[in-house]
């Protein structure tokens, strides 16, 4: 697979405070990146830099082979991009968006009117055509974002936290839609601040923490290297973690404890690597 993404040693300063530093990273063609990160950590704006909204201060970000300051236009001709921030126009139709959109890309009419057709069917939302945006519920207003940002037919697709503010069922259905897009070979990228997520989503995960990649990997490659097995001490109001490389040594290390109050063993999952990382929870 070709690489979809590389960013080489990027950097971005605001005023002279680097929020984005020395950031590597490949992402194959086809692949589903989640990038991890607490409040702050950079992702939004790595997001904006990768997607052309804002330029990097240092270093060297290719889109599909493109530079993205050197080549915008070539990139934002092969990106789909859902932000926090980018709402849908309230005031307007569902279809009107849609066809904003398409108009904006220079889609030919026909063309057009068949891919709008085939989006809202595809994220459910062809009954609700006519309506006005603002009296559409959160999760069907991100379902519209999505099909938004498939009009013109992009190869990578960018969601900065997709599911935010979202109901579970709401939250599920959005996931099998990008998994589904993802299964039809669009590269996505996602960041987001919920674990599970990640762990459904992804094929590899990327942790950031203040403007810094500290950790890379498939989850399973995490949880190698982190450990399987967990053993939890309860200290007053606070838990410590200990990793163990599975659950079998975890078990038998208990096993050993004199005084087993206030311990337990389980498997470890993705946040108890992230709470190791970051020394944080996301919440
Ligand atoms: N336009 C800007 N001007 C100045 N500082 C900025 C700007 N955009 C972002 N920052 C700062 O850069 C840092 C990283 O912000 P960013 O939004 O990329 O983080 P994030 O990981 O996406 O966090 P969140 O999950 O809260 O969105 C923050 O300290 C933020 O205040």
């Amino acid at each position: 697979m070709s690489a979809a993404i590389s960013l080489q040693n990027v950097y971005k300063t605001y005023s002279d405070r680097p929020v984005v530093q020395d950031l590597s990273l490949t992402i194959k063609s086809g692949e589903m990146f989640g990038l991890l990160g607490p409040n702050g950590a950079g992702k939004s704006t790595t997001i904006r830099m990768l997607t052309t909204l804002t330029k990097p201060s240092q270093g060297q970000i290719q889109i599909a082979d493109f530079d993205v300051v050197r080549h915008a236009a070539q990139v934002k001709q092969r990106i789909g991009v859902v932000l926090q921030q980018t709402s849908v126009d309230g005031d307007l139709t569902v279809w009107e968006n849609m066809e904003f959109h398409g108009r904006l890309h220079h889609i030919p009419n026909r063309v057009r009117q068949e891919r709008i057709d085939r989006w809202l069917d595809y994220v459910e939302l062809s009954d609700r055509r006519n309506d006005l945006v603002k009296t559409l519920s959160g999760g069907m207003k991100r379902r519209l974002q999505i099909a938004r940002a498939l009009l013109h037919e992009p190869e990578i697709l960018f969601l900065d936290e997709p599911t935010v503010g979202l109901d579970p069922q709401t939250r599920r259905r959005l996931w099998e839609i990008i998994r589904d897009l993802n299964k039809q070979g669009m590269t996505m990228l996602l960041t987001t601040h919920y674990m599970d997520e990640v762990e459904y989503l992804c094929d590899r995960i990327g942790v950031m923490d203040a403007g810094k990649l500290i950790e890379l990997g498939t989850l399973s490659e995490l949880k190698q290297k982190y450990g399987e097995g967990l053993v939890m001490t309860q200290k007053g109001d606070k838990w410590d973690y200990q990793f163990f490389p599975d659950l079998e040594q975890a078990n038998a290390y208990l096993d050993q404890q004199p005084n087993k109050t206030g311990m337990m063993v389980r498997p470890s999952n993705l946040e108890d690597i992230f709470v190791e990382l970051t020394g944080r929870n996301l919440d």
